[in-house]
């Protein structure tokens, strides 16, 4: 078999990151494969954002090693794709859609020439009808709805052809029917390409058809599993430290007990 179809598209190695005091989490050892979708999964301040930031090498860890898409994180590695939250970008911002997915191409690797030019405009237009902005793409983005401005931000991630899309909370402030078509695409991208997926959220519910694999961090402690091992009362009750129920309802997970069992260790750990 093939070395480099085989090899994990992130490595984790006995990584932890630790601000002071506390440890938002070590021991961390976790492969994803080209083409997983893993949800990572945790209450407020467990450490989700931190770990998209050491992969994308904005933050170092305190020990224990990481490689994504098989180099060290950061250094311009072109084929890692991020997508952010939504927020509103400035209603005056000016800048044409097209040009905020072009934005995820790096100008150097197409060259000036006329051949450089339209394989990138071709890039471009393939990213944007991939996410179906046709309509919008020669608008100001300053102008455009929430879902509008983040399935570009989506094309923006996915015209580098990444192969590693890291995700942090991206369906965060949108509607039902945009958070579907969002999370879609993502997986629509991962089983076209092998792109792996590192997607960070609150509600697992919107991308559960996709997950393979849940991290789910809490209180410096994790488990690594499928959803239906990961997402029990018994495991999340283990993880909380207190009862947690969780309850499949017609296809969804709702989990009670969660948040009132952190309240309380804020009040022992304030
Ligand atoms: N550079 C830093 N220095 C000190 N503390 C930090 C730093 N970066 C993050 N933290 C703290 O680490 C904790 C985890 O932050 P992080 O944003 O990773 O959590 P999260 O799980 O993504 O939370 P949320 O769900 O609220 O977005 C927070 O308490 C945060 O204040």
């Amino acid at each position: 078999m093939d070395v480099t179809t085989t090899r994990a598209a992130v490595e984790v190695r006995g990584a932890a990151l630790r601000f002071g005091e506390r440890t938002l989490w070590s021991g961390l050892d976790l492969d994803v494969a080209p083409g997983e979708f893993l949800a990572v999964l945790g209450p407020n301040g467990s450490g989700k954002t931190s770990l998209l930031r050491v992969l994308l090498g904005l933050q170092e860890l305190s020990a224990g090693t990481v490689t994504v898409a098989g180099r060290s994180p950061g250094r311009g590695n072109e084929r890692v794709g991020y997508v952010p939250q939504q927020r509103a970008m400035d209603d005056g911002l000016t800048l044409r859609g097209r040009d905020l997915v072009g934005l995820g191409l790096d100008g150097h690797r197409w060259g000036l020439g006329l051949r450089g030019l339209r394989r990138r405009r071709e890039r471009i237009e393939r990213a944007i009808e991939a996410v179906g902005a046709q309509r919008y793409a020669d608008s100001p983005v300053g102008k455009l709805s929430g879902g509008e401005q983040q399935r570009l931000r989506v094309a923006q991630a996915l015209v580098g052809e990444p192969d590693v899309l890291l995700c942090d909370e991206p369906l965060a402030s949108l509607d039902l029917a945009h958070q579907r078509i969002v999370a879609r695409l993502i997986d629509e991208r991962r089983r076209e390409a092998d792109t792996a997926v590192l997607f960070v959220t609150h509600e697992i519910n919107p991308i559960l058809p996709y997950v393979d694999r849940v991290l789910y961090l809490v209180d410096g402690q994790f488990r690594v599993g499928e959803p239906d091992e990961v997402m029990t009362s018994r495991t999340l009750s283990e993880l909380y430290r207190s009862h947690v129920e969780v309850v499949r309802v017609g296809g969804q997970i709702h989990v009670a007990g969660a948040q009132s069992a952190l309240c309380e260790d804020e009040v022992h750990h304030p």
